[in-house]
């Protein structure tokens, strides 16, 4: 089956229509992927673009906390610094969404009602994703109805890695009906696709099943978050929407701690996708401690000068 011929609407119809058509999606040159982000890493920003730069990507930071010993408390100083990230200048952009357990949706949704932060939850048995489908969609269903606006779900791994393509989509589509009117980021998990040919086949399975987002890690399995994976998957939303029309936004998680690196994602994008891609809308930076390195480089070019991290509160 051809990607050019296949119809869309038919693919989804059996394993072996997702494999053929998913098998049938162009391989990906390792070497030429990893050389082509290695090249876009290295490009260099100056002064006003930088500065730009760095504000565009605090307004797209998904700042996060995934840990076993969250608190209420540890989540309302993360939700007050996703508001005014710098509460010496107000200038200084808020961030586009906090991400908690699916247990801390409703303290982060008090914490940053009406400010625009979203709230964005890791429903569905995250990390692992070992659980029923029931429990799946309930623990969707949950996050939202205590006010998440955002569920970040996990594939199955093992159904995928095993060529059970027709559950990874089912699942997918039914965590998207039970997210309702919240945004589905869906995590392909890339650290545990073994291939950059999988890592496509899973973007456009995703997408295929109704993915707003794909975000490429848990931030719980290395590696996580890399340049060459982001850039395949911004090659499959670009493909995804000559072909559909549909925009589907990218987030690349785990692993960004520096401004340097943010940056080099941005210069990902706008190289790979386009610049409609340059926008909170359509791609996040999940972090849980880059948000400081952002304001530390934000002040240097303000000022001249670092004022050090202990100026800023911990991320
Ligand atoms: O989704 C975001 C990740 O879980 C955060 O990972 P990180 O702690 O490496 O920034």
């Amino acid at each position: 089956m051809s990607i050019l011929t296949t119809s869309l609407a038919e693919v989804a119809s059996s394993d072996a229509t997702l494999r053929a058509f998913l098998h049938g999606l162009p391989g990906v040159d390792r070497v030429g992927a990893d050389q082509r982000a290695a090249v876009l890493g290295t490009r260099s920003i100056k002064t006003t673009a930088k500065a730009q730069a760095i504000d565009l990507a605090i307004s797209m930071v998904d700042l996060t906390t995934l840990e076993g010993a969250d608190t209420p408390g540890k989540v309302r100083a993360m939700c007050a610094k996703a508001v005014h990230p710098d509460p010496s200048d107000p200038s200084a952009p808020r961030v586009a969404a906090v991400c908690v357990y699916p247990d801390l949706v409703a303290e982060a949704a008090a914490a940053v009602a009406g400010t625009g932060v979203k709230v964005a939850s890791v429903a569905t048995a995250f990390p692992s994703g070992r659980t029923s489908l029931e429990v799946k969609v309930a623990d969707t269903a949950l996050a939202v109805a205590a006010g998440a606006d955002e569920i970040d779900m996990v594939i199955d791994r093992g159904a995928f890695l095993s060529g059970r393509y027709l559950k990874v989509y089912e699942e997918i589509a039914a965590v998207k009906a039970a997210a309702g009117e919240a945004h589905l980021k869906v995590i392909l998990e890339t650290g545990e696709l073994a291939t950059y040919d999988n890592v496509r086949r899973a973007s456009w399975l995703a997408m295929l099943a109704g993915a707003d987002f794909i975000k490429t890690s848990t931030g719980k399995v290395s590696p996580a978050a890399t340049l060459p994976v982001t850039l395949i998957m911004l090659e499959a939303v670009r493909d995804f929407r000559a072909r559909t029309g549909r925009m589907v936004g990218v987030k690349p998680a785990g692993g960004i701690r520096t401004a340097k690196d943010a940056i080099k994602y941005l210069v990902l994008v706008n190289e790979t996708a386009g610049e409609d891609w340059l926008d909170p809308a359509w791609f996040r930076l999940g972090a849980s401690s880059l948000l400081n390195d952002l304001l530390m480089q934000r002040q240097k070019l303000a000022t001249g000068r670092y004022a050090g991290p202990d100026y800023f509160t911990l991320d």
